[in-house]
């Protein structure tokens, strides 16, 4: 039983301060969209505050339960770090709120007797950093998994975790080094720091409680403690890792990490010591003229730097001002300092960065590299700009020499950068703009009652063209370390006025660290990687045989599903259809009708399942595939009539 009145709040009354002031432990009931935290002040025809009473939400499948504003408050930090659209839009309300069924609607967050008890926030594509006390008031939290996300930043704090028994930071951009405080947490079953960029020694895990431990593929170092748990891992749980050694991995350490001292060495030791001593004294003298050095030095750097880092902040400030006054709303490339110039790639200057800067700009979206705006100059061209970031460490010349491989590039379906700016702060990458976006937006956009449909003419026309494209670039790019592509997929290819396909934004991956473009580029997402680490020109092939099975069932596949948006994943889909013989269902309704099409979409299947080979040797090469997609002839009427299979897809 518990009993209700209800306040009416004064206008602009600070509803948290409300609480604080007059009660010590209250529930809220109010609709969806309130939050202490997000809407501090409530207006006072929407502000009604029921108080139930007694002080504690009466649970429906528990014992009673105390609401933990200091919980809700956390989460919604958290949510404030990763900005993600869904979740700013779904967790709103209280989180574990047990009156209503279901018990929490908050996304991926579950709850027992009114506590968090689990995060669960997978292939999201959440950003940004988490606070290192992020977690500090999740006490009762058992499992938390953000696993293949992008999140960067220090491992959290998990001193206060102690119920903690799965964790699963795996696939992300975490670095720093690995959390003591993780060594406390004695339930603790299952750690996973995969895939990060940790770095530094692994602690000393020896939790009996531990049964599933990896730390692959980051950049952690030094010897691996000889704890018993650690030493009963296999091997793979430290693979990938170049700077670790000892067992159980097969890497002798040098003697730089020699055992900790016996006694009876400690002894010898105290002797040789003491005829040392005299050249320590000598060292240490030596030693202290060094650092007192250093520290002239870094001083005088240190002001330098604080002299330039203002003036870049002014910049930046005109630039913002000067956007204002014209108006956009989104923030803009600024640059500054002696590299405020734009290579143009043809050796012509067409424009200046001013121009591109007081040009009014339309942002077109954020890619896995940096935003993407459209400028429009004043009697000038539509241009795109793309702001780069997350490149590895690269000179003038480096950068200079990589853009300029790109743009040798010269076939009528490949998109050249125009130009390029590079400086400290700032690289920038200019194309021309297309005013028919891209295929993952016709294939899967506005497929509402005003769809103009994607016929099978244009489908295998975009099918032959990209194939051609990526043919050449197979055979003519002499971009060093990478792969020709790299990151092939339905929003790199765009559609020019006559639906005509053009691939863009390839021979990127050269520039980008790996394991950002581990993380983010679709070529990385290829079997061969995902289970071996390996990658070879064969996962452009992979990525055009995915970017096949998307035209023909409509679908949207995993490898190219952009943030926050789930795929599928199409090749064991397929496989699935076959073997269980519903192949019928397998292409999309909008082709899957038309006349004449039906022998063209099971061959082009077929090139499509082998490209997406699990094996890369099995794989055709683009030549190969450019001949047997060019065999399938466009059909003469593209009208629309029933189609039946008579044939079966032999995979
Ligand atoms: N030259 C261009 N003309 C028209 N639209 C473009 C052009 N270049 C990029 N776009 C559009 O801008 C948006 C962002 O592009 P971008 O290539 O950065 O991101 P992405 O393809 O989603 O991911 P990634 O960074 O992995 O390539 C996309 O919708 C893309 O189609």
């Amino acid at each position: 039983m518990f009993h209700q009145s209800a306040i009416e709040v004064q206008e602009s009354t600070p509803c948290t301060t409300l609480i604080k002031e007059n009660f010590t432990r209250i529930s809220l009931t109010l609709n969806d969209g309130f939050s202490p935290k997000a809407n501090p002040t409530l207006n006072k025809s929407s502000c009604y505050i029921f108080l139930v009473l007694p002080s504690f939400v009466i649970t429906q499948d528990g014992p009673p339960a105390v609401y933990q504003s200091a919980e809700g408050d956390a989460l919604l930090a958290l949510n404030a770090d990763f900005k993600h659209y869904f979740l700013v839009r779904n967790w709103t309300g209280l989180p574990c709120y047990f009156l209503n069924k279901p018990p929490s609607r908050w996304y991926g967050i579950q709850c027992l007797n009114g506590r968090v008890t689990g995060i669960l926030l997978e292939n999201m594509g959440l950003t940004g950093e988490v606070n290192v006390h992020a977690l500090v008031d999740l006490t009762e939290l058992s499992s938390l998994s953000f696993k293949n996300n992008m999140i960067s930043g220090n491992l959290m704090d998990f001193t206060f975790n102690t119920k903690l028994r799965s964790l699963d930071l795996s696939d992300n951009l975490f670095d720093g080094p690995v959390s003591n405080s993780l060594l406390g947490l004695d339930v603790l079953e299952s750690l996973q720091l995969q895939r990060n960029i940790l770095t530094g020694p692994i602690p000393e895990f020896n939790q009996q409680s531990l049964a599933e431990f990896n730390v692959s593929d980051n950049n952690l170092s030094g010897k691996i403690p000889r704890t018993s748990f650690l030493q009963s891992c296999n091997s793979s749980s430290f693979a990938g890792n170049p700077g670790l050694c000892g067992l159980p991995t097969l890497k002798t350490c040098g003697s730089a990490y020699s055992e900790p001292a016996t006694a009876n060495n400690n002894k010898n030791k105290t002797i040789a010591g003491a005829s040392l001593i005299s050249i320590f004294v000598v060292l240490d003298i030596i030693g202290l003229v060094i650092v007192v050095l250093l520290f002239y030095v870094y001083y005088k750097k240190a002001k330098k730097n604080k002299t330039e880092t203002k003036e870049i902040k002014l910049e930046e400030q005109e630039n913002e001002k000067r956007n204002d006054k014209i108006g956009h709303g989104a923030s803009r490339p600024a640059a500054r300092g002696d590299g405020r110039k734009l290579t143009f790639l043809d050796g012509v200057e067409h424009f200046e960065l001013q121009d591109l800067l007081k040009a009014s700009a339309e942002g077109l979206g954020k890619g896995n590299f940096g935003n993407v705006y459209k400028a429009k100059l004043e009697n000038g061209p539509e241009v795109v700009v793309k702001r780069l970031r997350d490149l590895r460490p690269l000179t003038d010349d480096e950068f200079a020499k990589q853009m300029r491989l790109i743009a040798d590039l010269k076939h009528p379906n490949l998109l050249p950068p125009l130009a390029y700016h590079f400086s400290k702060e700032e690289k920038l990458m200019i194309h021309k703009f297309l005013a028919n976006g891209n295929l993952f937006n016709r294939l899967f956009g506005g497929r509402g009652i005003n769809r103009i449909p994607f016929k099978w003419n244009s489908r295998l026309s975009v099918a032959q063209t990209v194939a051609r494209a990526m043919e050449y670039l197979h055979l003519n790019s002499k971009v060093q370390n990478a792969i020709p592509h790299g990151n092939l997929k339905s929003s790199n290819v765009l559609l020019d006025a006559n639906e005509m396909a053009i691939v863009s934004d390839y021979g990127l991956a050269s520039l980008i660290a790996l394991p950002i473009s581990a993380q983010r580029m679709s070529s990385y997402k290829c079997p061969e990687y995902q289970t071996r680490k390996r990658i070879s020109k064969k996962a452009d092939i992979w990525c055009y045989g995915s970017l096949l099975l998307e035209l023909l069932t409509g679908k949207i596949s995993t490898y190219s599903a952009p943030q926050g948006i789930n795929g599928v994943d199409l090749g064991s889909w397929i496989h699935k259809a076959v073997r269980e013989e519903w192949t019928a269902e397998i292409f999309d309704l909008e082709i899957s009708r038309q006349r004449n099409a039906g022998d063209g979409m099971l061959r082009l299947l077929q090139v499509a399942l082998r490209c997406c080979d699990k094996s890369p040797e099995k794989r055709p090469d683009m030549e190969q595939v450019v001949r047997e997609v060019e065999e399938i002839r466009i059909c003469e009427s593209d009208y629309d009539s029933d189609f039946s299979f008579e044939q079966s897809v032999s995979a």
